[in-house]
């Protein structure tokens, strides 16, 4: 199903597990800061409506959406339960897009097999400024909500796994 026909903000709070004891860390990167500021508050937000202290989730900020890779690796020592990588990769002129989205996509995937805290991916990969705004609080909702909601449900799996 295309983001087109979902909210990505849209989701049924009886069947979120509960979050209160559970610990996140949220790592953001500064490309495109405007839409990874409206990402990081969806799922911040998220966090704190489903019962998470703010003392309870590290933040950390990196260069770009490629350095999600090494700053989740870091974050998943810190004892946290589930982390979330947010980055916001928009299409230039060349093909560094290609590589950028590729490379960080390969890596949180590696980062979920090789350690034992998953790290959800919370990465947007757009043609367009117009579609990541649409995807960051816009029109189609905002995928950092979706990410909080699935950290909250791998960190529950990973308890009771
Ligand atoms: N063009 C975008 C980048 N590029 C930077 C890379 O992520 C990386 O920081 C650099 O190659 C140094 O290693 N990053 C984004 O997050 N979004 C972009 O649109
Ligand atoms: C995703 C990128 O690295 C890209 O936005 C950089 O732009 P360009 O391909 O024009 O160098």
């Amino acid at each position: 199903m295309a983001t087109a026909n979902k909210n990505l903000s849209d989701y049924d709070k009886s069947t979120i597990p509960n979050a209160k004891d559970f610990r996140f860390g949220i790592v953001v990167s500064e490309w495109n800061d405007t839409i990874t500021e409206g990402l990081f508050q969806g799922a911040y937000s998220t966090l704190i409506e489903n019962s998470v202290s703010p003392e309870s989730i590290i933040i950390w900020h990196v260069p770009g959406s490629f350095e999600l890779i090494y700053g989740s690796k870091k974050m998943q020592e810190q004892m946290v339960d589930a982390v979330i990588a947010i980055g916001s990769v928009i299409q230039g002129e060349t093909k560094h897009f290609d590589f950028v989205c590729e490379g960080v996509a390969q890596g949180i995937k590696d980062l979920n097999v090789l350690h034992d805290t998953p790290v959800i991916f919370c990465v947007l990969t757009d043609n367009t400024m117009q579609q990541a705004i649409d995807r960051s609080g816009g029109k189609h909702g905002n995928k950092g909500t979706e990410a909080a909601i699935a950290a909250i449900k791998m960190a529950d799996l990973r308890k009771n796994a």
